[in-house]
């Protein structure tokens, strides 16, 4: 194999390459065929928009270092990778065939046949195989991370999110962080329970077995929520052996053996790669003659396809890729941005009728909970909120974003009069409420190297509709110049501004950013607070070893939250935690007097039920305000596909002009999505209160217990004297 020191080594300057075309989009980035001049080598370069990634530097450098120790036919590596402005660069080698997505997208809409299938799934599994021996786990397994060069050659793509298995420390904390793609998530990840291990991967490997089988993954044309529900509480999804007659029995069996809810009985790669179906597996030439052979060139089709998803777009269909595509920035948004409770999940689960068709059964422990069954007019009601939605006008936007704006604020002020529990919503210095891009990073200008006139207007276009947030897919040579700089110097070389300015909006941002698929908010790191939650080595929340030693006490984003963290994130943190410390601390000394006995209970009592009614009553109003956003949320995704569609359009046709919204409407989408960020800090700030009320229950309870023991000691003693 390869060894690194002989690997040629790719300039680390964005002047070094030509962007030639766009061939690819991600959530998180964009992906260009291009020219590596001094090499005169067409390469492909991934542009990642780190302003809207979880990240750190630190790390960045970690994954880095990671990578360079990759070195795997069956793994697409990065050449190189480096920071151009805001945006990470990631150079790797240009897959002429694009991913397996791609291609059923342009050719095969239901699927692959059987030999096609075997060949590309065995590619994949020997990469996988590997990663796992080097104790990786992938955690992004699915067709569109699957690449095809121009001889055939198959490589799992994207492999940037890797935590570590073996790693020490943090290594719970990242592995029970959430990272992946909607569908193609393990029961096991989407708990969040006891984490997970590189079992993960084969549950995502079988998924993709059937996404190459239909053309789709299972449950791809659900809402993201409906997904997990569905994913934790039904039967594993599978071939049907009636409804998927042509294909064979051996085929049914490996991906039945894939997808089993408990990952101790799924197969390693290792042992899956004996199975008898990848016999059935071909050569590279026979994936060019079969797959690549009359396929146009990646950059046409490519275009092709948004062209089509546009025309759809425009004539207010829902096509199936777009419905899924929504469905996975959906999940994505759903899942890294709420907070949710998986129990009350669960229930609300047991409610929903699968209509997928994909199930071969149920399993039996899934039997009696899925058998609950929700009124149809109530499913109707789920499905209708995310899938059928009307674009609203400009000005029920407006409105929309101004009320809810104003409806936030309120409520703020109530809870903030109230004394008890205050929310800061503005995160601005100034307390003025300000778009989430604020003029200063609208300014930022990417270098785009030569990036061609048509091309560089479109990156920009790209990242101003782009809003998901993206962890690294990053090489060994990744910010080689920054390496052993101190973090300061590397924000402000990031952000172009000062240092303190631009910490100051990377943390706003890593605040507010939502988490994409490729997010490693988690990832193994340093030990310092990363959003508010120690980073240093303990049991992980949600473990059971938490639990028992009574230190879970909530989920918070994709984190489950110890009481240990809670204290620290109210010490240390002066975002929202700081805006409600004040409530905190009352709250604190309260508590600490009540259990010193310090007042006297009959005083403390009224205190405590007064406090435990308000804060049933702000609950109430918070999810009144979570549900009256949340209908909202399904009309400002498809306003901003149509901005995205419309930004294509113009693109396509040469002149960005025409067509595309004024700045105006997008600044408004953009409040509206900051708005929805802002939702998630009082979420937040929701659990907490929840956490509060129930340590305040419990000592409510123990005072009661302590009166009632002590009247019957004195009715005891009464009767004895008596
Ligand atoms: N090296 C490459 N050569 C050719 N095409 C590529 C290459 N890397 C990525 N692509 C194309 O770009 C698309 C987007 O890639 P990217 O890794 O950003 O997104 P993704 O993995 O599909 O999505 P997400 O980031 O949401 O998981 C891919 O699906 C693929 O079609």
């Amino acid at each position: 194999m390869e060894r690194q020191s002989e690997r040629k080594k790719y300039p680390v300057i964005s002047s070094m390459y030509t962007l030639m075309e766009e061939v690819g989009q991600g959530a998180s980035a964009v992906v260009y065929k291009a020219k590596c001049i001094p090499f005169n080598e067409i390469v492909a370069v991934k542009v990642l928009d780190m302003d809207r990634c979880n990240n750190s530097l630190d790390d960045i450098r970690r994954e880095a270092q990671t990578m360079s120790l990759i070195n795997h036919p069956n793994v697409l590596n990065a050449h190189c990778s480096f920071v151009v402005d805001h945006d990470l660069w990631v150079v790797m080698p240009y897959m002429e065939g694009g991913s397996c997505l791609h291609i059923m997208k342009s050719a095969y809409p239901d699927g692959f046949e059987e030999p096609i299938i075997a060949t590309v799934l065995r590619e994949s599994l020997k990469a996988l195989d590997y990663l796992h021996h080097h104790g990786h786990i992938h955690r992004d397994v699915k067709a569109g991370n699957i690449l095809i060069n121009a001889h055939g050659a198959i490589k799992l793509a994207d492999f940037g999110v890797s935590a570590f298995m073996f790693d020490t420390g943090d290594r719970q904390r990242s592995r029970n962080t959430f990272v992946g793609t909607p569908c193609w998530m393990a029961p096991e990840v989407l708990e969040q329970v006891n984490g997970y291990d590189f079992k993960a991967d084969i549950w995502s490997f079988g998924i993709t077995a059937l996404e190459l089988a239909h053309g789709h993954a299972p449950f791809s044309k659900y809402p993201p929520m409906k997904v997990l529900l569905m994913t934790l509480q039904n039967a594993p999804p599978g071939l049907d052996y009636e409804r998927d007659k042509r294909f064979s029995k051996s085929f049914k069996e490996m991906i039945a053996m894939c997808l089993v809810k408990n990952p101790t009985k799924r197969p390693t790669a290792e042992k899956l790669l004996r199975h008898s179906f990848f016999k059935h597996g071909k050569s590279p030439d026979y994936i060019v003659r079969t797959v690549l052979d009359g396929l146009s060139p990646l950059g046409q089709r490519f275009r092709d396809l948004k062209e089509k998803d546009a025309e759809r777009l425009a004539q207010k269909k829902m096509p199936y890729d777009v419905k899924e595509e929504r469905s996975q920035s959906e999940y994505k948004r759903g899942v890294s941005s709420w907070n949710f409770d998986i129990e009350d999940l669960k229930a609300q689960a047991s409610s929903i009728q699968d209509d997928d068709g994909c199930f071969q059964g149920k399993e039996e422990s899934d039997l009696t909970d899925a058998q609950i069954k929700l009124p149809q007019d109530s499913v109707d009601e789920m499905n209708s909120s995310v899938q059928e939605v009307q674009v609203p006008s400009m000005e029920q936007s407006i409105v929309q974003a101004s009320s809810l704006e104003s409806e936030l604020e309120m409520h703020a002020d109530e809870v903030m009069q109230e004394g008890f529990h205050a929310v800061n919503l503005n995160n601005q210095d100034n307390g003025t409420f300000e778009p989430f891009d604020s003029k200063e990073s609208k300014q930022t200008v990417v270098s785009p190297g030569r990036l061609e006139g048509k091309d560089l207007k479109n990156l920009k276009a790209t990242k101003d509709v782009r809003r998901a947030s993206s962890g690294p897919l990053f090489s060994e040579y990744v910010l080689l110049d920054l390496q052993n700089k101190d973090d300061d110097k590397d924000s402000e070389r990031l952000s172009g501004r000062a240092a303190d300015d631009s910490l100051r909006t990377k943390s706003s941002n890593r605040d507010r950013a939502y988490s994409g698929p490729l997010s490693s908010h988690g990832a193994p790191s340093d030990h310092r607070l990363v959003n508010g939650i120690s980073s240093t080595a303990r049991p992980f929340a949600g473990s059971k070893e938490a639990s028992e030693k009574g230190l879970y006490v909530q989920k918070k984003g994709r984190f489950s939250v110890t009481s240990a963290d809670v204290e620290l994130m109210e010490d240390q943190v002066p975002t929202v935690a700081g805006s409600r410390n004040a409530s905190s601390q009352a709250l604190s000394q309260l508590s600490h007097s009540v259990s010193s006995s310090s007042i006297p209970t009959a005083a403390v009592l009224p205190c405590l039920q007064n406090l435990l009614s308000h804060t049933a009553s702000q609950h109430d109003l918070l999810s009144n305000l979570i549900n009256s956003i949340s209908r909202s949320e399904p009309l400002q995704s498809q306003r901003a596909n149509d901005l995205a569609s419309q930004r294509v359009g113009a693109h396509s046709s040469d002149s960005l002009e025409v067509g595309i919204s004024s700045d105006r409407e997008h600044e408004l989408l953009q409040q509206v999505a900051d708005l929805q960020n802002r939702l998630t800090g009082l979420v937040e700030e929701l659990q907490a209160l929840k956490l509060r009320n129930i340590s305040l229950e419990r000592q409510l309870n123990a005072i009661y217990n302590k009166e009632e023991e002590e009247r019957i000691r004195r009715e005891d003693e009464a009767k004895e004297d008596g």
